[in-house]
C-alpha cells in the first residue's frame, strides 16, 4: 500500500524528461523541511485525513488528504481516467520514504516507464530501468543527510538555487563524492528573477543544464 496525496497527468516540467506526457503519483510524507518546499501539503501523514482514492481523485486543489492505495488500484484509475501518457513520475512528499520496486515492477508490467523525484534522504528501493531524479537536501530544517548510495544511483541531479552558497554546496558536493559525468540541472526556487540569473550563469560556468519548472510559467499542474 502507498499513501497517495493526488493523481493527475500532465506534462513534465522538470529534467531531462521535461516536454514529455506523465502521469504523477505523489505521495504522502516528508520530514526534510525545506523551507521553499511547493508541496509543504504533502509533510504531515495524519491518520485523520485518510479518505479513499476516489476522494483524492476529485481533488481540485492541494490538500492534506490522502488514501491507501495498491499498485493494482493505480493502475485501475489511470484507465478509468483514459490516461494516455506512458511515463509515470513517482514523487511527494518523499517517495523513498515507500518500498517503490512493487510499484515501478506494476508500472513496467503494464507498458509504463518510472521516474522518481526524490531528495536522495532515504535508501532508493527501485527497480534498475527506473528513471533517479535526486534534488540533494543539504542542511534542511529535519536534518537528514543525503546518502552517498542515492547519489551514485541517480540518473541525473537536479539542484535547486537561490543564492551562490546553493551553487557552491553543490560544486562541493559532486567533488567530495566523484560525481563527473551525470547530468546536472540547476532548478531556480520558486521562479525568483535572481535565482533564474544565477542559475543560468552557473550552468554555463559549470558546463550544466537549466531546469525552469516549467509547469509553472504554464499555469498547469
Ligand atoms: C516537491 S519535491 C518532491 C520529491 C522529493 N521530496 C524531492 O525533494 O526531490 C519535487 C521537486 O521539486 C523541487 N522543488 C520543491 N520546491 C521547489 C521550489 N519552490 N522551487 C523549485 N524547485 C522546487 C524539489 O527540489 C524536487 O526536485
Ligand atoms: N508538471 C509538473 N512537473 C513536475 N516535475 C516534478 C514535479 C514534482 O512536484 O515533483 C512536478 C509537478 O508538480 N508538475
Ligand atoms: S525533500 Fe522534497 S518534498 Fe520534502 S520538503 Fe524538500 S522539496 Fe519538499
Ligand atoms: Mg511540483
Amino acid at each position: 500500500m502507498y499513501k497517495v496525496n493526488e493523481v493527475f497527468q500532465t506534462i513534465q516540467g522538470e529534467g531531462s524528461f521535461t516536454g514529455m506526457p506523465a502521469i504523477f503519483v505523489r505521495l504522502q510524507g516528508c520530514p526534510v523541511g525545506c523551507a521553499w518546499c511547493d508541496t509543504k501539503h504533502t509533510w504531515a501523514i495524519n491518520m485523520e485525513q485518510q479518505v479513499d482514492l476516489a476522494q483524492v481523485s476529485a481533488k481540485q486543489a492541494d490538500s492534506e488528504f490522502w488514501a491507501n492505495v495498491t499498485p493494482k488500484a493505480l493502475l485501475a484509475l489511470f484507465a478509468e481516467r483514459g490516461y494516455q501518457a506512458r511515463h509515470v513520475v513517482i514523487t511527494g512528499g518523499e517517495p523513498c520514504m515507500y518500498d517503490l520496486v512493487p510499484l515501478c515492477q506494476a508500472l513496467s508490467e503494464q507498458g509504463y516507464s518510472s521516474q522518481i523525484e526524490t531528495s536522495g534522504t532515504f535508501e532508493i528501493k527501485a527497480p534498475a530501468d527506473c528513471w533517479v531524479t535526486v534534488s540533494p537536501k543539504l542542511n534542511m530544517a529535519g536534518g537528514y543527510k543525503i546518502l552517498a548510495s542515492a547519489l551514485q544511483r541517480a540518473d541525473e541531479i537536479k539542484h535547486p538555487v537561490a543564492m551562490q552558497k546553493h551553487v557552491d554546496e553543490l560544486v562541493t558536493l559532486l567533488t567530495e563524492h566523484q560525481i563527473l559525468n551525470k547530468l546536472v540541472y540547476l532548478q531556480p526556487i520558486s521562479q525568483q528573477k535572481r535565482a533564474t540569473e544565477l542559475a543560468i550563469a552557473s550552468c554555463i560556468q559549470h558546463n550544466w543544464r537549466l531546469s525552469v519548472q516549467v509547469h509553472k510559467y504554464l499555469g498547469i499542474e
